[in-house]
């Protein structure tokens, strides 16, 4: 397809959706605007972008879609800068942001004046943020949720899932207040448990400071989390408010039983509580991508030379170190290193660093 696409907040996810919309539509002008100059020249540099505009309305008045990408308080205010504005009548308007019923509520005066607006939301993404840790096919398998009102035409949604086809993502539509009650339970309140862990860990650490040192494992994994931006966590509590009450209400009853059968010693119950557990966990679907990515990169400065990649992957091979994708990256100025390989795990990144140190001569990287 053709037209200009402006992408407004090129951070992860904006440059994500920036880097799939191109790669299926090569023909399409990707246009970028950020508040953050610094954001804008990286994606333009990175080639997330073809053009870096400084103004937002200008930009929306010329563009055929618009994805606002920016955090979802941020993306409430340019829905306001879009009314009144003097739009391309078949412009399409979508949003990217983690909660769905205000970012609607707040369009309704962009759909009362017969502007297409579609809440969006691809449930994939990671604790990274910034348009260095965009890719194409960050969305690849995810879920992408569209919360269209009924103001809005199927011709237009067909057509914003063309526009979108490149991230190769699986489309469902919900409701806005289903997808902030589904979104609640999988995706923000975890984010609070794994924060909450790890501030218990924080306070026993006063008394004991091999608490940190030990921390390795489970532990990491469940907490992976609560290493996000702060910032767009807390626009997402205040967006989802109603939700997350309600969700803290039943997870503290949850801790109160599985308190009960510890305190009473009822072995039976507490093996049943961690079977039961097991058994849904395990049933859930699995996905390459998705929900949760893999996305433990190291960059490796290798020369061009044939048989490199495998000399690497031997060496890691002898350590067991398993590796769940390996990418040549064109060799680019303000790119570190042209062999990414990633892992499933943060430690076996430091391992896979270790190794190839130990082995080789060649520069290694964690962005
Ligand atoms: N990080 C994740 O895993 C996921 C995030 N989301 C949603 O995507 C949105 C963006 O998140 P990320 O890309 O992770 O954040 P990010 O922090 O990587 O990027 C946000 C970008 O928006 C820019 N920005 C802030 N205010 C702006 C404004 N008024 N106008 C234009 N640009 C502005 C920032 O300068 C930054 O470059 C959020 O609404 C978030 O809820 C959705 C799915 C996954
Ligand atoms: O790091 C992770 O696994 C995430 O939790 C990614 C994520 C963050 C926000 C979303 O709205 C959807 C997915």
């Amino acid at each position: 397809m053709r037209g200009n696409v402006l992408i407004a907040g090129l951070g992860l996810i904006g440059g994500s959706i920036a880097l799939a919309i191109k790669r299926a539509h090569p023909d399409a002008v990707m246009i970028g605007y950020d508040v953050s100059g610094e954001s804008l020249r990286l994606a333009r540099s990175l080639g997330v972008i073809d053009e870096a505009v400084p103004s937002f309305a200008h930009a929306a008045c010329e563009a055929d879609v618009i994805v606002l990408a920016a955090p979802v308080a941020q993306t409430e205010q340019l829905l306001l800068e879009l009314v009144d504005l003097p739009l391309r009548p078949h412009v399409i308007v979508t949003d990217v942001g983690s909660t769905k019923e205000r970012i609607v509520k707040q369009a309704w005066p962009l759909l009362e004046q017969g502007v297409t607006f579609i809440g969006g939301h691809p449930m994939a993404g990671s604790h990274k943020s910034g348009v260095a840790a965009a890719r194409a096919h960050l969305f690849e398998n995810a879920f992408y949720i569209l919360t269209p009102t009924e103001h809005v035409k199927e011709e237009n949604i067909v057509r914003l899932k063309r526009w979108l086809e490149g991230t190769k993502a699986h489309f469902v539509t919900l409701t806005p207040k289903e997808h902030d009650r589904i979104a609640g339970v999988i995706s923000h309140f975890p984010h609070i448990i794994a924060a909450s862990l790890v501030h218990q860990a924080q306070q026993y650490e006063r008394e004991d400071e091999l608490v940190s040192r030990l921390a390795a494992g489970g532990f990491r994994d469940i907490t992976r989390i609560a290493s996000s931006n702060p910032e767009m966590w807390r626009d997402i509590f205040i967006h989802n408010k109603d939700e997350l009450l309600q969700l803290f209400d039943r997870w503290i009853e949850e801790m109160k039983k599985i308190r009960t059968y510890v305190a009473d010693g009822d072995s039976e119950r507490i093996y049943q509580y961690f079977h039961d557990a097991k058994q849904f966990r395990d049933g859930l679907p699995v996905r390459t991508k998705g929900a949760i990515p893999s996305f433990y990169d190291l960059y490796v400065d290798v020369p061009d030379y044939p048989g490199v990649i495998s000399e690497i992957t031997g060496y890691l091979a002898k350590e067991r170190i398993s590796i769940t994708n390996i990418r040549i990256i064109e060799t680019r100025e303000d790119i570190y290193g042209v062999l990414r390989l990633s892992f499933q795990t943060d430690d076996d990144r430091q391992r896979a660093k270790h190794c190839i140190e130990a082995n080789t001569n060649y520069e290694t990287y964690v962005v």
